[in-house]
């Protein structure tokens, strides 16, 4: 299995502050899932950011589809975020769109002819349980509706990396399942998935995923190895 995403040595600091990434060194292969946890201020959020190009690292090599990510032209920094969805935390829905038009985004800014829209946003907005809120915008949805017009959003344009910082917190059980299983048929398809979250029992649905685990800015288990069962040592 290929690489698709290797670190080696990653540092991160924020302007003068002390580091709160260090000596990160991992690889993703193709198509693998995995999940990345650690406590709250552990630098989840930062190694995502990292991963999907919103933040360069100060220190460090990071290798992304083959090519050196840190010295990227920035003229071809979208091409390679289109390539990669993301879930965010905050979600970051665009307000004053429809749930329909936010999840569209991706594919009519890849310059899908507006034809060939409707049918596959359709059957994402009835795959995360939003036919009844087509028309309705982010402010008008509660929090598990945003975060699943969200995740609609990040998986439609079939990325080959798929990034999700606690994608299930703001749902119930049920849908968070149902979310996760998303993620693995998009992963069954060949995207890389990278799930940051606290939630062991969303953990243990796929045996499968390795398992990153941040511990004050580092990786505890940088060669991401098979976990084991769900459990106090994760
Ligand atoms: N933009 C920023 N500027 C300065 N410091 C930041 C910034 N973003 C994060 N930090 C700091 O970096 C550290 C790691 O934060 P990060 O958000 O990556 O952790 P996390 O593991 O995702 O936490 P949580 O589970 O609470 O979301 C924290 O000490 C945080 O205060």
């Amino acid at each position: 299995m290929a690489n698709i995403v290797q670190f080696e040595n990653v540092g991160l600091r924020y302007d003068t502050g002390a580091e709160v990434l260090s000596d990160i060194s991992f690889t993703l292969g193709t198509g693998a899932f995995y999940f990345l946890t650690g406590s709250s201020g552990a630098g989840k959020t930062s190694l995502l950011k990292l991963l999907y190009l919103a933040q360069r690292p100060s220190r460090g090599m990071i290798r992304l589809f083959g090519e050196d990510a840190v010295t990227l032209p920035r003229k071809r920094l979208p091409g390679f975020r289109r390539r990669i969805g993301v879930v965010f935390q905050d979600f970051r829905l665009v307000p004053h769109l429809s749930a329909f038009d936010n999840i569209a985004l991706p594919l009519r800014v890849a310059g899908v002819p507006e034809a060939e829209i409707a049918e596959p946003v359709g059957e994402m907005l009835a795959w995360v349980g939003l036919q009844e809120r087509t028309h309705a915008r982010p402010p008008t949805l509660s929090g598990g509706e945003q975060q699943r017009v969200a995740i609609a959003r990040a998986v439609i344009g079939r990325p080959e990396i798929l990034v999700a910082d606690e994608p299930t917190g703001n749902v119930d059980p049920d849908m968070a399942e149902r979310l996760l299983h998303l993620f693995e048929s998009l992963n069954r398809l060949g995207t890389t998935v990278v799930v940051a979250t606290h939630d062991f029992q969303l953990i243990s649905r796929i045996p499968r995923a390795h398992m990153m685990r941040l511990d004050k800015g580092r990786l505890l288990d940088p060669t991401g190895s098979l976990r084991h069962p769900a459990g106090p040592g994760l």
